[in-house]
């Protein structure tokens, strides 16, 4: 087993992200001591009785004193809030860091608050299920998932190389790019998705008349993968629609374009229209297939085995 990369590491946030790296940590030794916290004491007791850390306070503060590495995993409308609360207990040359689903909105609300001397490098692990909270997380979460960073225009590279072999080390791959381009990127491969799906479940739902027997009964496995989607964590998803509001407007405009196009092809019998659409799209699935992604959500079967999740 190799040295551990950082003697402290303090995770901020011990849902479904914050508790899959503390497992990952402690399995592949990464860190000498883990301090977790969690603002709520309930949340907080249950991470200790999972033995997820070896410290446990509802103070940030008191986590990130000392520590090495800080991760910072809660909804991202809570970045300021947190950021404040650490920023005067953050030790010189440690790196703070964090995992939330947009970029701009949480460098915006946490880098005015980063002391000087702090390396500050904004993250996110392209890795979740739907599921939430201390139960949920596995130490297998981020294999051969991508973790991308939005490095600031100062960010010392000796400190980002350190980042990476760490995430290399839970298991992901790395990529860096800007956080307006990560923000529309992600606008269109994960928010959209998560829209559609609570979009179409909603509308599932409001058919009173079918909605508590047909629509249970009968949901085909096209629907049930949406209601997988719409079962996530609605504070998350809230905070990710209010937190990239510009990129998910531009793409939902260009979505309902392309779907009224849809509309009209299926109106006016255009069967050659939804012939090469659906000839398209399922190149899509094969190309992402042929690149070694994994397709089949691995994690959420595999998890609701291991760990019967609390929501
Ligand atoms: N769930 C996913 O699929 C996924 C994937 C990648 C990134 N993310 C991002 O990771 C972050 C955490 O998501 P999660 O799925 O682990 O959520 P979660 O609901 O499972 O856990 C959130 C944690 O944050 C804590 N928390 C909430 N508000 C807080 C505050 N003000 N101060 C301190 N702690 C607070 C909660 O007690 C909980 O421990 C979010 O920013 C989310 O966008 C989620
Ligand atoms: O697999 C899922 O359930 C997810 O929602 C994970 C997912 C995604 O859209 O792929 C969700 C949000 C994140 O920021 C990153 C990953």
């Amino acid at each position: 087993m190799s040295e551990p990369l950082f003697e402290k590491v303090a995770l901020v946030g011990i849902g479904l992200i914050g508790s899959s790296l503390a497992r990952v940590i402690r399995r592949n030794n990464l860190a000498g001591h883990i301090a977790i916290s969690t603002r709520s004491p309930d949340t907080l007791k249950r991470a200790e009785e999972l033995g997820l850390g070896d410290s446990y306070a509802t103070d940030a503060a008191h986590a990130a004193r000392d520590a090495d590495l800080v991760i910072v995993s809660v909804p991202v409308g809570a970045s300021e809030a947190v950021a404040k609360q650490i920023a005067p207990a953050l030790k010189e040359g440690a790196i703070l860091t964090d995992v939330g689903s947009t970029k701009t909105s949480v460098i915006t609300q946490m880098q005015p608050h980063v002391p000087e001397g702090v390396h500050f490098i904004p993250g996110h692990p392209l890795a979740g299920t739907e599921k939430s909270g201390p139960d949920a997380g596995f130490a297998e979460l981020f294999e051969n998932r991508w973790c991308i960073f939005t490095p600031l225009p100062d960010t010392d590279p000796d400190a980002l190389e350190k980042l990476s072999e760490f995430w290399r080390r839970c298991g992901a791959n790395i990529d860096t790019m800007d956080a307006a381009h990560h923000d529309m990127t992600l606008a269109i491969v994960s928010h959209l998705p998560h829209i559609i799906a609570y979009n179409i479940v909603g509308t599932a739902d409001d058919l009173q008349t079918v909605t508590k027997s047909e629509v249970i009964k009968y949901s085909a496995s096209g629907f049930r993968d949406f209601t997988r989607l719409a079962a996530s964590d609605p504070t998350m998803w809230r905070d990710v629609c209010l937190h990239n509001k510009d990129a998910i407007l531009e793409m939902l405009a260009r979505f309902s374009e392309d779907l009224a196009s849809l509309q009209r092809a299926i109106r006016w019998g255009d069967g050659e229209k939804l012939f090469d659409l659906f000839t398209r799209t399922r190149a899509v699935r094969r190309s992402i297939i042929e690149a070694g992604q994994e397709v089949d959500a691995p994690n959420f079967g595999r998890q609701a085995v291991e760990h019967p999740a609390k929501s």
